[in-house]
């Protein structure tokens, strides 16, 4: 495990992005979120990917990216929700960081997300199904990490507190 670098793992809405950001404040570390890393290298949207490429061309630029970012140090990295389906993507992450799984219920997640238009995932007519089902399929990636945090049972504050207390434990014992 690198030392230097936290990936934060989990179904979208568990909260990547915002304890992340928390996160990289406190440690003084950057943030990278990866589905805005490739949304800049692109010059597109997220859903415009999605809808003019699809899903297994953006799987591509996902793995291409998370290898760009995880050439630095020093950062706390936001992944996009599905980076953990790829066994390649889950050996770069456990191998070049500390990483984190951020969970939730899928009735938490749903109403979350239910505003969201930025997820295509989950536009269809039955997300909190469709949440269900792809948290079942995914739910053995999402433990394949060095450390979990609840994020329906601590808010922000909590978690991110939680995650740099274990972090510099482990990276102490190392
Ligand atoms: N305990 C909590 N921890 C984290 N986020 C929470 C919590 N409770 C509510 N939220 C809210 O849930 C949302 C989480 O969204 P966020 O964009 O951070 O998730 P994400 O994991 O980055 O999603 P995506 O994979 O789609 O990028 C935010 O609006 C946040 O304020
Ligand atoms: O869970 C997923 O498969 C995804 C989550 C988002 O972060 C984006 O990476 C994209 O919408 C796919
Ligand atoms: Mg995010």
């Amino acid at each position: 495990m690198s030392r230097n670098n936290i990936s934060l793992i989990g179904f979208m809405g568990t909260g990547k992005t915002t304890i992340g950001r928390n996160l990289a404040k406190a440690l003084n570390y950057e943030f990278v979120d990866v589905d805005r890393f490739i949304e800049e290298q692109e010059g597109m949207t997220i859903s415009q990917i999605f809808s003019c490429w699809g899903e297994t061309y953006f799987r591509q630029l996902e793995t291409k990216a998370l290898k760009e970012i995880l050439q630095k140090e020093k950062q706390v990295i936001s992944t996009g929700g599905g980076i953990v389906i790829k066994e390649e993507n889950r050996q770069l992450l456990m191998e070049h960081s500390f990483v984190v799984a951020l969970k939730a219920t899928p009735r938490n997640l749903y109403f979350r997300l239910k505003e969201s238009t930025t997820r295509p995932l989950i536009q269809g007519p039955h997300p909190e199904r469709t949440i269900r089902h792809m948290m079942h399929r995914r739910y053995p990636y999402y433990n394949q990490n060095h450390f979990s945090v609840e994020t329906d049972r601590h808010n922000v504050a909590d978690s991110v507190s939680l995650i740099m207390e274990n972090y510099m434990e482990k990276r102490s014992a190392l």
